[in-house]
């Protein structure tokens, strides 16, 4: 008998992380440990576990997990079950294209699964070199980075570590902008177009953008790929930013203010898609197809329509196995 052979790599898909359940309790442990991040929030210590213990994690985990309860699935939080089916489509779509078994292990940043039990997984399946690949398609401080000092602390722990490359951010990958026209194109194909496509990105503060955080304009370039993959004209699309937090100012402009004023000045149809997202989540399913489209409707919009996100179509997938196959040469 042959001992199974090593494969050549392994991959470590990483997303956010999502509260274990739609209740209070777990939206509150979630909460606290995501905000606790530097990379997320950067107000001093120890004012800011005064702020977040003392006021944001006695008020505000009721009322999210109402909104979490509002988009729950039977397979549990949408951004885990759809990372779950991201994780097996690239296993399916690497075993096609490699010609044997490439291990793909989830992490999330915050809660579960840990690196630590991702990176177990895939000793355990013998991989010696380790391509990450953070589900963001552009970069953030808040969110790629916060992912390399994770895995770096989950390392700590690790006799041995796996030779790693990491995908950085791929806003402008000819497979990530033809995924979204696609699925564009074929929503309009089955629902017609509406008077504006706008596309919505999570926002960051302001700050964040000025010390040189290049998420923001890694976003506007996404949108102007998107736009002219579409062939739209300057009047037909919009890019602007949802999810604030705080008092403070984000990056400009507000998705729900645009939506208000579009209400308000007579737009008819929006159609909406949110390009930061890889998959469908809290944000999406809730803040952008039920919140903003009352923003839209209640200020005389008529028709508000959301667009999903790239989740486990068979283009998307295909473009993550691009990127593997971009970053793994010399080790297949
Ligand atoms: C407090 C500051 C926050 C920054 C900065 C931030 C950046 C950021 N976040 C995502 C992706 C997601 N965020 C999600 C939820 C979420 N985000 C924040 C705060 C910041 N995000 C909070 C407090 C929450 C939780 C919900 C709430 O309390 O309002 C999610 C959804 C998770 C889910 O379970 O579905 C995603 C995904 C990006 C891409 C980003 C910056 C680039
Ligand atoms: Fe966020
Ligand atoms: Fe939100």
């Amino acid at each position: 008998m042959t001992a199974p052979s090593r494969p050549p790599f392994g991959v470590l898909l990483v997303n956010l992380g999502t509260p274990e359940a739609p209740t209070a309790k777990a939206v509150r442990n979630y909460l606290a440990e995501f905000l606790w991040d530097k990379r997320v929030v950067d107000v001093p210590r120890p004012l800011w576990w005064l702020i977040l213990h003392g006021i944001i994690l006695r008020f505000r985990p009721g009322r999210v997990a109402k909104g979490y309860a509002s988009i729950w699935t039977d397979d549990g939080s949408p951004l885990m079950a759809i990372s779950k089916k991201q994780q097996q489509a690239l296993k399916q779509q690497l075993a096609a294209a490699y010609g044997q078994d490439i291990p793909v292990a989830l992490a999330m940043t915050y809660g579960q699964p840990t690196m630590e039990q991702a990176g177990r997984e895939l000793r355990q399946a013998g991989v010696e070199n380790m391509l990450v690949l953070p589900l963001y398609p552009q970069f953030s401080s808040s969110t790629t980075a916060a992912v390399y000092d994770r895995l770096a602390s989950g390392l700590k722990a690790c006799p041995h570590l796996p030779q790693t490359r990491w995908v950085n951010e791929y806003h402008q990958h000819p497979g990530y902008i033809q995924a979204l026209a696609n699925s564009v194109k074929e929503y309009w194909a089955e629902h017609g177009q509406g008077d504006k496509l706008l596309m919505s990105f999570h926002g960051i503060p302001q700050r964040y953008e000025d010390r040189g955080d290049p998420y923001p304009s890694q976003c506007r370039a996404t949108a102007k790929a998107l736009a002219a993959a579409l062939q739209l004209n300057d009047d037909q699309w919009y890019c602007a930013f949802q999810s604030r937090f705080g008092r403070e100012e984000w990056v400009k402009p507000y998705t729900d203010f645009t939506l208000k004023e579009w209400g308000g000045a007579g737009v008819q149809r929006v159609d909406v898609i949110s390009p930061a997202f890889s998959a469908d989540c809290l944000e999406t399913l809730e803040e952008l197809e039920e919140e903003n489209r009352e923003n839209f409707i209640e200020a005389g919009g008529h028709q508000y329509h959301y667009i999903p996100c790239l989740n486990d179509r068979d283009d998307h997938i295909q473009m993550m196995v691009d990127l593997v196959k971009e970053h793994t040469k010399g080790w297949d």
